[in-house]
């Protein structure tokens, strides 16, 4: 199936374009676009919320990469996404594992394998997304910023392989065997609104909520996945699709618990806390914008 207006988003594990984009997601494939993701790894080391699989652990039977690609099947389909995509194929690069540095930001584990994303070549891994955007051709792309959101070094590794392979998928004579050049128009970072951030924070302390996001002052100094609202520029309103991005979201049980901090601030601020997803422009001119000054739609002005 062919579609004019087509989205490539670039992903590190599964479940994070749930959480930074599903709601755009949806609401893309629902208007007739076209939604390709790609994510980077299958997130092989990541804890497992589900006491009962636990056994897939990376240190035991080390299965839940297998695992976690049945809940992103489940997830794309509640989403409504059919073309998702394993940067290499499935298993070629394997999640890297983090761990917590003393100041709360993630740094690489200690003993990465072999082929951990964060250990990859740089152009081997985006030669993959190459052909993958000369093949999909989209007009705009999304991914992580420079950090990553919150650090993961997988997510700053997916960051540094989508901004490359953009660049070298509009060369016309760089690696021909790979499909012909296409240049992408829109490239945006995906975006945490400050002011949301403190809106739902506050409504999280106001409703008693002491322990979601916790050591987080409404008021104070915010994470870095956070950004300052001067700096987004695109909302994409996709609050009548917040239901399917939060069952997409459930699709996860190893990594997402209902009872968890993203559940409860959906739960005491509404639609709008997850329903409306941010975006900084790295590439291309800004379209048509709202009164806030935010562009309301990604494809605009192509
Ligand atoms: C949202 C995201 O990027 N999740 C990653 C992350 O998971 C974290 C990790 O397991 C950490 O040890 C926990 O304390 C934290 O709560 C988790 O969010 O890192 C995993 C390992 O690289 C990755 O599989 C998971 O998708
Ligand atoms: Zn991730």
């Amino acid at each position: 199936m062919s579609f004019d207006q087509r989205l490539l988003l670039v992903h590190a594990h599964p479940d994070d374009e749930c959480i930074g984009n599903g709601a755009t997601m949806a609401k893309y494939v629902a208007d007739g676009r076209g939604v390709t993701l790609v994510t980077c790894t299958a997130g092989e080391m990541g804890e497992i919320l589900v006491p009962e699989l636990e056994h897939l652990a990376a240190d035991k039977e080390d299965r839940l990469g297998e695992h976690r690609k049945g809940e992103i099947a489940n997830a794309m389909q509640v989403l409504g996404v059919t073309d998702h995509r394993w940067l290499g194929g499935f298993g070629r690069f394997r999640d890297s594992g983090m761990k917590w540095h003393d100041d709360g930001y993630a740094i690489p584990a200690d003993d990465i394998h072999d082929n951990a994303f964060w250990a990859a070549d740089l152009t081997v891994a985006a030669d993959y997304l190459v052909e993958i955007i000369r093949d999909v051709r989209p007009q705009v792309l999304a991914t992580y910023d420079p950090f990553g959101g919150y650090g993961h070094p997988d997510h700053i590794q997916a960051h540094r392989v989508a901004m490359y392979a953009a660049q070298l998928a509009a060369v016309p004579s760089y690696r021909k065997d790979l499909g012909e050049p296409w240049e992408i128009a829109k490239i945006y970072w995906n975006a945490m609104s400050e002011s949301r951030m403190r809106a739902g924070l506050r409504a999280l302390r106001d409703a008693g909520d002491s322990t979601s996001f916790e050591g987080m002052d409404p008021d104070g100094p915010l994470p870095p996945f956070v950004t300052a609202d001067e700096n987004l520029a695109a909302a994409v309103d996709a609050q009548d699709h917040v239901e399917q991005k939060l069952d997409a979201l459930r699709a996860y049980p190893t990594q997402v618990t209902t009872d968890g901090p993203f559940f409860a601030l959906s739960n005491n601020v509404g639609s709008t806390a997850w329903g409306i997803e941010y975006y900084r422009i790295v590439k291309g001119e800004l379209g048509e914008r709202g009164e806030d000054g935010l562009e309301t739609d990604l494809f605009a002005g192509i």
